[in-house]
């Protein structure tokens, strides 16, 4: 059921009041969503890395991007929009997500986006490694069908299986199309880039329903094409934005578990979220930003940057 916008939104304590390295970090310092009535957007982690491939620790990744995003400030220059202004945004805290069992912790994880989304609350989820998004997408399917998918990485993750496990983070694109969760026309990958293990997983991800601007078609065709390209895509279907950090280069975000060169720069993948303020956003993610990989907080910052141009395009026009 949905409601209507929060009349009042408490926003993030005051920084000329209340230095912003005081207190317990929640989101960019806004209320904990158990103080305040409801809210329109709300913030969770998800501290989950058992499904990775290769270097782990994304599983600390909510606790570094809330400490990063310290810095951030209430009003979007670009877009002129207050984003904790024109909505109520409040952060959930963690999910409690098993560790150990990966079918158990995708159970913990759907259930937590379903309580937390029961009265219309949109989720801006922190990750975790990118398994996440396969229960998350799971939520989304059953409150609004198959939505479009527009998920920013270097990699497809709509690969099979890695030794025999079908749910890793380099596999929840192929189980969410397999499952009817993503509309097939409309879902797009952005930033693709690197090896990959044979041509067929290009031929296998297009008959998944994914289309793609690779890394390089940025570099060639330049940005404005790009999300010429993505907005035609999307159309005005529900959508829902998946963002792995390491869509960013390696030099943008270090402090992630696949690192590949010849990435985005942080400001080519702000601009892109931009372009979203009139498209339908029902729920997104931020994924694999594991803090022991990274330095001075490089990729914690992107990533906080990343989620305030999500919430401001998530923020009703005024
Ligand atoms: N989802 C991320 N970040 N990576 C997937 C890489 C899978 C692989 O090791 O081939
Ligand atoms: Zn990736
Ligand atoms: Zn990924």
């Amino acid at each position: 059921m949905a409601h209507p916008p929060v009349p009042d939104p408490v926003g993030p304590t005051d920084a000329s009041r209340v230095p912003r390295y005081a207190g317990i970090a929640t989101f960019a310092r806004l209320p904990r969503l158990e103080d305040v009535p409801r809210a329109d957007v709300a913030i969770v982690g998800a501290p989950f890395d058992s499904g990775v491939s290769y270097r782990p620790g994304a599983r600390f990744g909510p606790a570094h991007v809330r400490e990063a995003s310290r810095l951030l400030r209430p009003y979007n220059q670009v877009t002129d929009v207050e984003p904790f202004a024109a909505q109520q945004v409040a952060d959930a805290g963690d999910l409690a997500v098993n560790p150990f069992d990966i079918a158990e912790a995708v159970a913990d994880i759907q259930r937590g986006a379903e309580h937390l989304t029961r009265d219309g609350t949109r989720l801006l989820t922190i990750g975790g490694d990118h398994t996440i998004a396969l229960p998350l997408l799971r939520n989304v399917a059953a409150q609004h069908g198959p939505v479009a998918v527009l998920h920013f990485d270097a990699h497809l993750d709509t690969w099979d299986t890695y030794f025999g496990a079908p749910v890793t983070h380099g596999t929840p694109f192929r189980r969410a199309s397999e499952e009817g969760l993503i509309d097939r026309e409309a879902s797009l990958h952005v930033g693709i880039r690197g090896p990959l293990y044979a041509r067929e997983d290009l031929r296998d991800d297009k008959r998944l329903g994914f289309a793609v601007i690779a890394s390089h078609e940025i570099e060639l065709d330049g940005l404005a094409a790009a999300i010429d390209r993505m907005l035609a895509r999307l159309g005005d279907r529900p959508v829902y934005v998946s963002v792995d950090i390491d869509v960013l280069d390696p030099a943008h975000a270090p402090g992630t578990g696949t690192p590949e060169a010849g990435g985005l720069t942080s400001r080519e993948l702000l601009a892109m979220l931009r372009a979203l303020s009139q498209v339908n956003l029902v729920g997104a993610d931020v994924v694999e930003v594991s803090p022991p990989y990274d330095h001075a907080q490089l990729t914690a910052v992107a990533a906080a940057h990343v989620a305030f141009e999500i919430l401001s395009a998530m923020a009703p026009a005024r």
